[in-house]
């Protein structure tokens, strides 16, 4: 009989807590086609509304002909401005405090722009309808490039801004300028820079991408007149702000509104913004009282919708002649295309590019970063990255590489005697802010150690021999990258999107027999949240992973949050959880000492039970104290076994991690071929390996994509020359190298559980270690920068640059 008592192994085991590679829940339906996304949802006499779009990037519109197409079978409908209008709903708000036109008012700025939504019976009808609208469109003079947009007699752009010299964030010098955004000191930078030994300078540009998911964006709009009931389903990573939003700008009370995020098939942070496509649906649900439905095919989705990057990036770093580095100095040219709808905290216009001080202990830096319209897509959202901080570690990680090619010094050792020691965190920032925690020696030698860095130089300068004898025609490069995420917006105090503080929520229920469910106010995308928020509250409270239900999405059901980007659902929503697993467990305490007969101080918890002190055979299991919740409860107390809680950061997390890239460059072809990365990843306190091992592959095959390939490349008419998957590179299995993943364990001390994001980490630390790689490979040949991606045309032309071909 006693071995059948499960040890204490045993039944932490059969938690599936924190810590263990507990298989992905959501998987079974996934993988079995049982998934439920937005182009699933049918409902009884549905229509459907497409887009007519502007062929030209700035345009006036001088008329619209929708008699044609009205004519065409199954077409209900064609909205235009001149319909939106009386409603208030030509244009909407974005996240940035700048306003966008749902429907063309009088010009287009991009070309893709949404000029007429056509309502029909079906898809097709649809259409059809599109392609019988004929537009009258008047060509104006198109700015694809932002320094152009700022010279004096440039076009106007936003002529609904004439003579406003004062914006969202700030004052606003000439027509096209959106913002200036400043951050540290700018005098004593620059008094660095003039007495410094060595100063290298260098403009680095991250180029336009998108974040094109595998599902593009959608909703289905129901208007019940009867109920007075909004329904809105819809591919949106914060459904909450969503809500608010439709709300304050159609005028129908919260309560009435209920959006639902159903399964969304990767956001990456496209779906963090509000497109016109949802306020045509929902508008046209109001007007035929039909549900109505929008889902754009790719090119709309590569065209319209969120792009990211597009950021100029001109640095200056300044050191002593040992290295030690004194001084950094950024300007930010930042293209936002013809609206700001940039998806970052009010307060933060260039959202945390000021985390561009990275990994290092720089005494003195200054921010600038100017904001500016032109004819592009507008956007600006993370795509795997917090708020700009993709650019802030390509900037510092690229600054460094240039620097240590100033120095001539080995960069690995640059970086080494800059980092921010152990004992100074939690560290301030030259540019605000506050590093809970780190320890960046420990990791960089760990990474340097594993993949053998000594021996990787002397291979490499074997094979430059060997290059410069003629007998190969490849060249060895070894990419470097020390990076520092932020990451868990955030602090109520200095965090919030449209005046909504970004803080997070966790309601637990315990059921009588002793299983759970739980909602949260974030989304997932494809994370694994049903996975690994469950496995918080199996650790917390000692009911097992597998017995607990995870929502979200559905405002209806779960408490108010602000949604998942940023890698802020862990940080955030993940402390939340804890925190309402705690009330119950305070709770719990009180009825298995009351059962137990014995004072609250005297049991305590033990993996899934509490015991009393002392006599371990006295217990009460949580399913026993779950039931007694239902049945027995203490007097004076409630019955039932549920909290929640709301959960207000008091610091973002900060997530670091060391990656090594080596890869081979075939001159003669522009080949690039990796050979080996490795990637260390510290994220604090680790819930699920398993599922952070899954993170780090996607992001480090985003990261490969973005250095090496994608690009959302506009001509010089403001044409979009990656509109289709043919000219925009995703990587397949053929391109994506094998990975290596690794870690170290630097807890959050502010964190409930230690935890950090991770999410993001990956691309933050991924495009610059691929192209470090690229350009390492070619720092003997005298190359200190290029501009990504570093496809076989670009390396081809750089190495002909250089003269390799000759
Ligand atoms: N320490 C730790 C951390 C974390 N984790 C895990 O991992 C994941 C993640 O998390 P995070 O980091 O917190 O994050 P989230 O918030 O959740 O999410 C977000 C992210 O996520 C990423 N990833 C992913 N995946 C997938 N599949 N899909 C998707 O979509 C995506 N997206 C991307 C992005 S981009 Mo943005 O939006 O850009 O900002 S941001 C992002 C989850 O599950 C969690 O829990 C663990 O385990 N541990
Ligand atoms: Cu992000």
């Amino acid at each position: 009989m006693k071995d059948e008592v499960p040890t204490t192994e045993e039944r932490v085991a059969n938690l599936k807590g924190m810590g263990s590679s507990r298989k992905r829940v959501e998987d079974v339906r996934f993988t079995q086609g049982r998934g439920n996304y937005v182009d699933d949802i049918k409902l009884d006499g549905m229509l459907f509304g497409d887009f007519v779009r502007s062929p030209y990037a700035h345009a006036r519109v001088t008329t619209i002909h929708t008699e044609e197409a009205m004519k065409v079978p199954g077409v209900l409908a064609v909205i235009t401005a001149a319909d939106l209008e009386p409603l208030g709903l030509h244009w909407m708000p974005t996240l940035a405090g700048d306003k966008q036109m749902v429907l063309a008012d009088g010009k287009v700025l991009f070309q893709g722009q949404e000029v007429a939504f056509v309502v029909a019976t079906d898809r097709y009808a649809a259409a059809d309808g599109v392609e019988a609208v004929e537009v009258d469109y008047e060509e104006l003079p198109v700015v694809v490039d932002p320094f152009k947009a700022m010279e004096p007699d440039a076009p106007v752009l936003r002529e609904d801004l004439e003579g406003q010299t004062e914006g969202a964030h700030g004052p606003r010098r000439h027509h096209n300028h959106i913002f200036t955004w400043e951050q540290g000191d700018k005098d004593a930078t620059e008094a660095v820079m003039a007495e410094a030994d060595v100063v290298a300078e260098e403009m680095i540009y991250y180029h336009r991408t998108h974040p094109s998911p595998l599902e593009t964006c959608g909703s289905v709009a129901s208007m019940d007149k009867v109920t007075g009931k909004l329904t809105l389903w819809g591919t949106f990573q914060a459904p909450h702000a969503i809500r608010t939003v439709v709300s304050l700008i159609s005028g129908i009370a919260e309560h009435n509104i209920r959006v639902i995020s159903p399964d969304i098939g990767g956001g990456f942070g496209n779906k963090v913004g509000a497109y016109a496509g949802y306020v045509c649906s929902v508008v046209a649900s109001i007007v035929t009282g039909k549900p109505v439905k929008w889902v754009e095919d790719r090119m709309e989705n590569l065209m319209s919708t969120a792009f990211a990057r597009d950021y100029w990036m001109q640095g200056k770093i300044a050191a002593t002649k040992e290295g030690k580095i004194t001084g950094l100095w950024c300007h930010t040219t930042a293209d936002h295309g013809g609206f700001d709808a940039c998806a970052d905290p009010t307060k933060f216009p260039a959202g945390f590019m000021n985390i561009c001080t990275g990994s290092y202990d720089i005494p003195t830096a200054y921010l600038a970063v100017d904001g500016v319209y032109t004819n592009k897509a507008p956007g600006g959202v993370a795509y795997r990255c917090s708020f700009r901080v993709t650019e802030a570690a390509y900037f510092i990680e690229r600054m460094i590489e240039v620097l240590a090619i100033k120095l001539n010094m080995d960069a690995a050792e640059l970086r080494r005697i800059n980092f921010i020691k152990k004992e100074q965190f939690p560290y301030n920032s030259a540019l605000g802010w506050e590093y809970d925690s780190g320890d960046y020696h420990t990791a960089w030698d760990k990474a340097l150690n594993a993949v053998g860095y000594d021996d990787l130089r002397a291979e490499q300068a074997q094979q430059l021999e060997d290059f410069k004898a003629g007998k190969t025609r490849r060249l060895m490069g070894i990419g470097l990258t020390h990076f520092t995420e932020i990451v868990g917006a955030g602090p109520v105090k200095n965090c919030d999107i449209l005046g909504l503080g970004m803080f997070d929520s966790c309601e637990i229920r315990i059921h009588p027999t002793g299983s759970a469910i739980a909602r949260l106010g974030t989304i997932s995308q494809g994370q694994g949240h049903a996975t690994t928020f469950a496995q918080i509250i199996a650790s917390e409270i000692g009911i097992p992973a597998d017995d607990i239900t995870l929502e979200e999405g559905d405002t209806d059901t779960a408490p108010y949050g602000l949604g998942t980007y940023g890698s802020r659902s862990t940080p955030v929503a993940g402390a939340a959880t804890a925190m309402a697993g705690r009330k119950i467990k305070a709770k719990a305490q009180m009825i298995a000492a009351y059962l137990l007969e014995v004072h609250d101080d005297d049991v305590e918890f033990d993996v899934d039970r509490f015991v009393v002190k002392g006599a371990p055979e006295r217990f009460k299991t949580m399913k026993e104290i779950a039931f007694a919740a239902y049945n027995q409860a203490i007097p004076g107390v409630e019955p039932g076994l549920e909290a929640v809680s709301y959960y207000d950061p008091p610091n973002m997390t900060y997530p670091f991690g060391a990656y090594i890239c080596v890869l081979d460059i075939d001159v003669d072809t522009g080949e690039a071929e990796v050979r080996k990365f490795y990637a260390l990843d510290d994220c604090g306190t680790r819930i699920n390996p398993m599922i952070i091992e899954g993170q780090v592959h996607g992001g480090l095959t985003e990261a490969l994509a973005i250095a090496m390939g994608q690009e959302i490349a506009y001509d010089e008419m403001g044409n979009n020359k990656s509109a289709t998957l043919m000219d925009f590179f995703i990587p397949t299995s053929w391109e994506t190298p094998n990975y290596e993943t690794d870690h170290t364990t630097t807890p959050s001390p502010h964190h409930p559980i230690g935890a950090k994001g991770v999410g993001e980490s990956p691309n933050v630390g991924g495009v610059p270690c691929f192209s470090n790689a690229v350009h390492d490979a070619f720092r003997p040949f005298g190359l200190t920068q290029s501009h990504m991606p570093h496809d076989h045309w670009r390396i081809w032309k750089t190495a002909n640059g250089l003269g390799l071909h000759s």
